[in-house]
């Protein structure tokens, strides 16, 4: 035992005690007999600490010791349990369980053993059987070669001239020579047997056969005499035969698709992604319908977003046109699984998608129907209801087709009512007219003013329903809107669907008379509609701020762009920062006529062709829609022959003229508050007025460039007050100059002139 005063060397756990602090191993050190205060061991002894506290100790800030060895032990590691250690293995393959699966897998499969056969069976007449002919000839050649110099035993040759080097003249050449040529003639004799044994197997088998069944034997045995000989040729040739199968772009492999996700650097530093299964992790590749389908796991800090925003990287990587390769993230899995579809086809070689109701079937606007095909070929659906849409995109990529598909589907529902104003004026949409309760084509004045007055009688319409189910009781109206229920045919309060379509709305936006108004009434219906089953589409070939005003933009749920030119475009149709994030519909080809990315019915926009509906079958379409809505007495306004509503050229300041007398006695100032007006207005025209404020008033009349003023007046009970109101002059002045403005086709148009 130590007295304490001896020097010696610390054990184990005071070198660690002096390396991660005392707290670890000497929590019951107690001050020791040999120095107050100074720790030592259980033993008495000074410890590794005393010696360091008295003659080498250090200053400075105490810190927190790390963590000891029974620290280290008790601190389980932290492992977040996933999924998949107790789940269940798969049984069968999937191409075994599903349909999707197998399928295309078959029809991949069959198709390239036909096209295999059809290559091969061409060529093997022409091209493989003259060739192998000419190899069975070289086989024979290569095998009587080779017997001669069996017979004569050239192989052994040099070795005899060595042998016989030296010795010429002597018994043991002559010796040797003669051995030789016993050898040889022993071979020929052997060869001659060999030919007489077949020659007579030959007669046996004439004498068998007969000499149908010797020819047809002597046919087997020629073939296969020629079919070996063709063997041996083709070795020494070293070609084969038939032509081999060369193909444009690299297989879809593993190796290959690892290759080309390393090229994007998805973890932002050069090098740093590895192959294998500690970074990208290459699950599956299989066939789907018209392409294959990848499954990949991203390494840790990617996510398949970075993938698609990097798709022409990529595309270039794999060798293959842009819109064949299509990365799509999987959020069902993790952010970082990718799966990535590569098309056979690009989406402009594929044939036309044909629309799924175009001989039969009826829609439910509630419900979702099928719009087109996705780039995988698989249906894309969207539901109309609730939804306000955007159509825009590059002239002629497709934008009244598109709106097209949206419309038959709203058609084929009978209860739809149709409110069409195509204002490019071609008549694109004038078929939809035998079943539409007002369908206009054209920009004109009448047009222009056609469309002010059905949003007129739209918005009164909204009214109505917004004021039914505010008293309805709620087990009527359970979600305060309409729905397929309270839309059903009979329904006795008549919340019909109603779809309104504006194509090239820019021109009504735009235009100088009624453009304010019809801004602010397309807003409000679409703000307040969509619940009270009132859905607006628009289509338009630039959807700037001017275009697509953006108060009415904000209120589009579904977005179609179709080929666009920019960046700035594009996310005015799609939304801000798609362009950034990789959904671009600038990627798109001249050819990619109705393919569209499609925003609003997923998280991420997807990629849709839409169905190709021509005038025939629209024609065809429409027939039966109408057949169907006069069955169930549902054809309504310009469709029933209904006269259309007079084209109302009148504004407020008209109706306001109309209701406030020159010399009004109550009002003597020429002055009236604006509440006052609205109430006028209200009863004057209750389908354009009903419910209005002064304050709304007051905006309404600003757009003419009138401003309210404060406007002195005695109250019911007699009281003076200072309200909000307008002067008749200023009415008189402003009604006065509209009317004194240039016919409408003089005036410039704005929108126009910048297209130009
Ligand atoms: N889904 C589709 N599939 C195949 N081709 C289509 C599709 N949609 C449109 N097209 C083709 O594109 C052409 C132009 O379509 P559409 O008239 O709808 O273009 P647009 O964008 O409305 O043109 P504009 O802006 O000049 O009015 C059509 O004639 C049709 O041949």
């Amino acid at each position: 035992m130590s007295n304490g005063n001896e020097k010696r060397l610390p054990d184990d756990g005071e070198l660690f005690a002096m390396v991660y602090g005392a707290a670890e191993v000497g929590r019951d050190a107690r001050p020791a007999s040999g120095g107050a205060g100074v720790p030592s061991s259980d033993d008495g002894m000074p410890g590794a600490d005393a010696v360091a506290g008295e003659d080498n100790a250090l200053s400075g800030e105490v810190i927190p010791a790390p963590a000891g060895p029974a620290e280290v032990e008790a601190r389980a590691p932290r492992v977040i349990r996933q999924r998949g250690t107790g789940e269940p293995l798969r049984v069968l393959p999937e191409w075994a369980t599903s349909w999707d699966v197998f399928l295309p897998a078959m029809r991949r499969h069959t198709a390239y053993l036909a096209s295999w056969t059809a290559h091969h069976g061409l060529r093997l007449p022409f091209d493989y059987a003259p060739k192998f002919l000419g190899r069975s000839m070289v086989g024979l050649a290569v095998c009587t070669r080779g017997l001669v110099r069996w017979v004569l035993d050239s192989d052994q040759k040099a070795t005899r001239k060595l042998l016989v080097e030296g010795v010429r003249g002597t018994a043991e050449y002559r010796a040797l020579r003669k051995e030789y040529r016993e050898q040889v003639r022993a071979r020929l004799a052997g060869l001659t047997a060999g030919g007489v044994l077949l020659g007579v197997a030959g007669v046996t088998l004439y004498g068998a056969l007969g000499p149908d069944g010797f020819q047809l034997a002597a046919a087997g045995a020629g073939a296969a005499a020629l079919t070996a000989f063709g063997i041996v040729g083709t070795r020494k040739v070293d070609k084969p035969i038939a032509s081999e199968h060369s193909t444009k772009v690299p297989a879809l492999t593993v190796d290959v698709v690892t290759d080309a996700l390393m090229r994007l650097e998805l973890s932002g530093q050069r090098g740093e992604v590895k192959r294998g299964n500690a970074e990208i992790k290459v699950l599956r590749i299989f066939p789907a319908t018209g392409g294959t389908e990848i499954h990949v796991d991203l390494p840790a800090g990617a996510t398949a977003a970075d993938v698609v925003k990097s798709k022409d990287k990529l595309a270039g990587a794999l060798r293959r046109p842009i819109d064949c390769v299509w990365p799509e993230g999987n959020p069902k899995a993790h952010p970082s699984r990718l799966n990535l579809y590569i098309a056979d086809k690009a989406l402009s070689e594929r044939g036309v998608v044909p629309f799924k109701y175009r001989r039969r079937g009826v829609t439910n606007v509630f419900e979702e129907f099928e719009i087109g095909h996705d780039q995988r070929g698989r249906g894309v659906s969207v539901s109309l209801m609730y939804n306000n849409g955007l159509v825009g995109g590059l002239p002629g990529m497709g934008k009244t087709f598109v709106l097209r598909v949206f419309m038959v589907g709203a058609a084929l529902d009978p209860r739809t009512e149709l409110h069409i104003h195509e204002l490019k004026g071609t008549g694109d949409l004038l078929p939809f007219e035998p079943i539409a309760h007002v369908c206009r084509s054209g920009d004109d004045p009448d047009d222009i003013a056609a469309l002010l007055t059905d949003l007129k009688g739209i918005q009164a319409e909204m009214r109505r329903r917004a004021k039914i189910i505010r008293t309805l009781p709620r087990s009527v109206v359970t979600e305060s809107k309409v729905t397929d229920e309270l839309a059903a045919v009979g329904n006795p309060h008549g919340f019909k669907p109603l779809m309104l379509v504006i194509d090239e709305s820019q021109l009504a936006f735009n235009d100088p008379t009624h453009g304010k108004e019809i801004t602010a009434l397309v807003e409000d219906i679409e703000r307040r509609g969509r619940a009270l089953a009132i859905m607006v589409w628009l289509a338009t070939q630039r959807p700037n701020k001017d275009a697509i005003p953006t108060s009415i933009s904000a209120l589009i749920s579904l977005r179609l762009c179709l080929r666009v030119g920019d960046q700035t475009t594009n996310d005015m149709v799609l939304g801000t920062s798609m362009y950034q994030a990789g959904h671009r519909a600038t990627e798109f080809s001249g050819e990619d006529k109705g393919v569209a990315l499609l925003a609003g019915e997923k998280s991420d926009p997807q990629l849709v062709r839409g169905a190709y509906i021509d005038g025939a079958t629209t024609d065809q379409i429409v027939e039966r829609a109408r057949a169907h809505r006069e069955e169930l007495g549902l054809l309504t306004g310009a469709a029933a022959g209904e006269e259309p509503a007079d084209v109302d050229h009148s504004t407020i300041l008209d109706h306001l003229l109309a209701v406030w007398p020159e010399n009004d006695p109550d009002w003597p100032n020429g002055k009236v508050w604006s509440d006052e007006l609205a109430a006028r207005l209200a009863e004057h025209k209750p389908a354009l007025y009903d419910g209005w404020t002064g304050p709304q008033v007051n905006a309404a009349v600003k757009n003419h460039g009138i401003e309210a003023k404060g406007v002195k007046h005695k109250d019911a009970g007699g009281i003076p007050r200072n309200r909000a109101g307008l002067t008749r002059t200023d009415l008189a002045a402003a009604a006065a100059d509209e009317a004194a403005l240039p016919e409408f086709d003089t005036l410039a148009r704005p929108d126009e002139s910048e297209e130009d």
